[in-house]
């Protein structure tokens, strides 16, 4: 058996010498729901911690008697959001208060960023819903039109029309084997940015008035309607589209699923009765749709550039 020796020593050096330094996890993505009866709240913060302080002997040692691991700061986040973040303030004063609390031989100083994000609460045909939401400014509207010859094509469409519904979403009855690891749900956090592209059949229409009306669609859709998957919800969108507008023969969308992981408090002596989730940015389930008013093709010449679609 090989033996590796982790003594530390020091790497000597005749002209350098250790100015600054810090470490810690960034960009740490949590969404906290809070529970008032059937309404819910979320808080959606991305969190960069970092430490410095007794730190020169990790670099020029190899020494990481006083190396605060970053996976600790990231657990760190995630626990103190157990019972509640507060303002961006609040919590990093509370972040940066704590780490000096803990270990004091060691940490000096540090920085603490909590980046908020603002989300609104989606306005479904019954009025605001209790756990939906839409996140605040990120959405793009478009339209491409095509000509060739005389022949003229309209296709309009949004991007990054972000959503979450922190109940009213379940995964199950998929097939099940060797490789799954994926525990059914009857409740999960579902969360997509919502990327819509539809083709009309005319050149004259109320495009204000349809791009209102479709946007609506997809976000009553995702508020109001159980889904039993996203490809579930999708097709409710653009189908409820197609038989909505009669000036629109196809409807294409791509939707990210953004999975949210309930973080296991465990082994901080805490639970988390699906409070403190971890967003994570990737991979995600990327799913796709293509709906077309029954007897209908979809036009080469309207769709031949519209972006990201496979
Ligand atoms: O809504 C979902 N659709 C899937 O195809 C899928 N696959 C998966 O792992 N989770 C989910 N969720």
């Amino acid at each position: 058996m090989s033996t590796v020796d982790t003594t530390p020593r020091e790497l000597p050096s005749e002209h350098a010498q250790l100015r600054t330094a810090s470490h810690g996890k960034a960009e740490v993505h949590l969404v906290r729901v809070e529970r008032e009866g059937p309404v819910h709240h979320i808080s959606d913060y991305t969190v960069s911690s970092a430490i410095r302080g007794d730190l020169d002997r990790i670099y020029t040692h190899g020494d990481n008697a006083t190396c605060v691991p970053t996976d600790t700061q990231k657990n760190l986040t995630f626990s103190l959001a157990r019972d509640g973040v507060g303002t961006p303030e609040e919590f990093g004063l509370k972040f940066g208060r704590f780490m000096a609390a803990e270990w004091p031989q060691i940490v000096t100083g540090g920085r603490w960023q909590v980046m908020k994000v603002e989300w609104d609460r989606i306005v479904g045909d019954q009025g605001p819903h209790d756990f939906s939401f839409v996140r605040r400014g990120k959405e793009e509207r478009h339209a491409v039109v095509q000509a060739d010859g005389g022949d003229l094509r309209v296709v309009a469409g949004l991007k990054e029309l972000t959503v979450l519904k922190s109940s009213g979403s379940a995964f199950v009855g998929y097939p099940k084997g060797t490789y799954t690891t994926l525990p059914e749900t009857t409740d999960r956090i579902m969360s997509t940015d919502v990327s819509a592209w539809w083709e009309y059949n005319t050149l004259e229409a109320d495009w204000d008035g349809i791009f209102a009306s479709v946007r609506h669609i997809i976000l009553a859709e995702f508020a109001e309607r159980f889904s039993m998957a996203l490809q579930n919800t999708m097709w409710a969108i653009s189908s409820r589209i197609i038989d909505t507008h009669p000036e629109i023969n196809t409807v294409r969308m791509q939707c990210p699923n953004n999975h949210h992981f309930v973080v296991d408090l465990e082994p901080f002596g805490q639970d988390n009765p699906n409070v403190v989730f971890y967003a994570a940015d990737r991979p995600f389930g990327d799913i796709t749709a293509e709906v077309v008013r029954t007897g209908t093709t979809p036009s080469d010449l309207a769709w031949g550039t519209i972006p990201s679609f496979s």
